[in-house]
């Protein structure tokens, strides 16, 4: 199998948010920190995906970055640039706006690596379908999307669709809950303080 190394999206503009999604703080730590975190351990090498303006930023250049080479196409930039850099591995990409997201779901993503199948995902909670931002690429999943970007599609989640995409059911519910917009990350804060609160009783 190929070595598989770690992702983490933070190219994004957080439009939604009004405010950078990777520095926003859970539970007293930034996003981007606690992603990077929880994937390192589990890859051989772990990088942040992030644009040309954002190099210098104080969050993001402490750790190993990828720049984007395209612009304006979102999160595919991130992945094409890392499989530009490194083809001949595995990544297991993951968006940095998760805090839900936990170790037992990245480590079943992990084991769910398997020969003739060139991605693992989960399958949304919502509608069934790949969810790319928490997933395994490997190069010839990449290449779909390297294509469908060139011929103007730009879909990680439909490059998934055409890939040999081993789907896993959510490992934790909830756990790859994104949050985009204020009124949302208030929602995560009264849901990650009663996590805490049972896990105290408990
Ligand atoms: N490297 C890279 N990452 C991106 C880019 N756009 C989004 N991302 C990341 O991809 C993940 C999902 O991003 P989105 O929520 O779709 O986009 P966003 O820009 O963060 O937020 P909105 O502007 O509200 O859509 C996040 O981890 C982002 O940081 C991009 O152009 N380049």
């Amino acid at each position: 199998m190929r070595s598989l190394c770690g992702l983490v999206l933070a190219g994004g503009v957080s439009r939604r948010m009004g405010q950078d999604k990777a520095a926003l703080a859970y539970e007293g730590r930034p996003q981007l920190d606690r992603a990077f975190s929880l994937l390192a351990p589990r890859v051989s090498r772990c990088f942040v995906s992030l644009r040309e303006d954002q190099k210098t930023d104080a969050l993001r250049c402490v750790y190993p970055g990828i720049t984007d080479r395209f612009q304006k196409i979102g999160p595919a930039a991130g992945l094409l640039a890392a499989h530009e850099e490194y083809p001949d591995v595995a990544w297991l990409v993951l968006a940095c706006d998760l805090p839900f997201l936990d170790a037992p779901t990245l480590d079943a993503l992990i084991q769910g690596r398997r020969d003739g199948y060139t991605a693992v995902a989960f399958r949304s909670e919502h509608d069934g379908l790949p969810e790319p931002f928490c997933a395994i690429w490997e190069p010839e999943a990449l290449e779909i999307l390297s294509r469908q970007v060139v011929a103007g599609r730009v879909g990680p989640r439909q490059a998934l669709i055409s890939s040999v995409t081993y789907l896993l059911p959510s490992c934790t519910p909830g756990a790859l809950d994104n949050i985009n917009t204020p009124g949302e990350r208030q929602q995560a804060e009264i849901r990650l303080a009663r996590c805490q609160e049972q896990t105290c009783q408990g």
